[in-house]
């Protein structure tokens, strides 16, 4: 069996050089994320969890250390192709849900799949699209905009449009940062089960309650990882640790 990790950070750190001041974001980070886990990173406001997650979606390069998705050392590569290994491997879900309100559901859940290299056939993109809009069971509003739906109906159909790209992972940030309790805790149901079907996840939450939904937990606090879940600190050092920083 393969057992390449989907992703794989080796001494990873960033730093952020600005009017010549050098913010250290991560810390010589170590992570690997397999396929099926879901992996919850959590910590407090400024902690490093926005920045993992943009270097984990190829969205930010890294200062030092090394990054691979799928075995792929990322280090080299040039734009077009990280865009293209972000479009094939990663699915994002934002707070923010990140939708084009000018776009049917159904156009938004096919948007990214119109960029594949090589290109997907009309029908396949059409499978693709209904099959993920069914997925998340909102496949009764394909011909909806987004601002006809309610927030957490918004949040599926980004779930559906992350789905549609059968990727290697899904990098979740904040999910229910913008829903109610009840929505929010359907989103976070969701998102349980499709890991239960087998979707590889990654999710950053500041909600300890939604980072419990996770099989595996990070922490994070001054941009180095405290413990993950073979806990290599206890969690009340954690908890205590956290506490004193928030
Ligand atoms: N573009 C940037 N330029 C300079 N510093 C940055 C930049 N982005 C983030 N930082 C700094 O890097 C550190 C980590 O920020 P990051 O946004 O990753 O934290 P976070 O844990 O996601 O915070 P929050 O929970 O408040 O969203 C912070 O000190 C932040 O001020």
């Amino acid at each position: 069996m393969d057992n390449t990790p989907v992703i794989e950070l080796t001494n990873v750190s960033k730093i952020y050089f600005s009017d010549d001041v050098e913010t250290h974001a991560l810390s010589d980070i170590n992570l690997q994320i397999h396929k099926g886990d879901y992996i919850a990173i959590s910590g407090p406001s400024g902690c490093g969890k926005s920045t993992l997650l943009s270097v984990m979606g190829l969205l930010d390069d890294v200062t030092n250390g090394s990054y691979k998705i799928e075995g792929v050392d990322t280090s080299s590569l040039n734009m077009d192709t990280l865009a293209e290994l972000r479009n094939l491997h990663i699915g994002f879900i934002f707070q923010s849900f990140n939708l084009i309100d000018e776009l049917s559901v159904y156009d938004n859940v096919a948007l990214p799949l119109l960029y594949r290299e090589p290109a997907l056939s009309k029908t396949d993109i059409d499978t693709r699209v209904n099959t993920a809009l069914k997925q998340v069971e909102i496949d009764h509003r394909a011909k909806h905009k987004p601002n006809q739906l309610s927030g957490g109906q918004q949040q599926r159909v980004a779930i559906a449009r992350a789905l549609a790209g059968s990727p290697s992972i899904l990098l979740v940030d904040e999910p229910t940062g913008n829903l109610d309790s009840k929505n929010g805790d359907a989103v976070m149901a969701l998102l349980a089960e499709l890991n239960e079907q087998g979707t590889t996840i990654c999710m950053v939450t500041h909600d300890p309650r939604y980072a419990g939904y996770a099989k595996k937990q990070v922490k994070l606090l001054d941009g180095k990882v405290l413990n993950t879940g073979n806990q290599t600190v206890s969690a009340i050092d954690v908890e205590t640790q956290l506490e004193a920083h928030a």
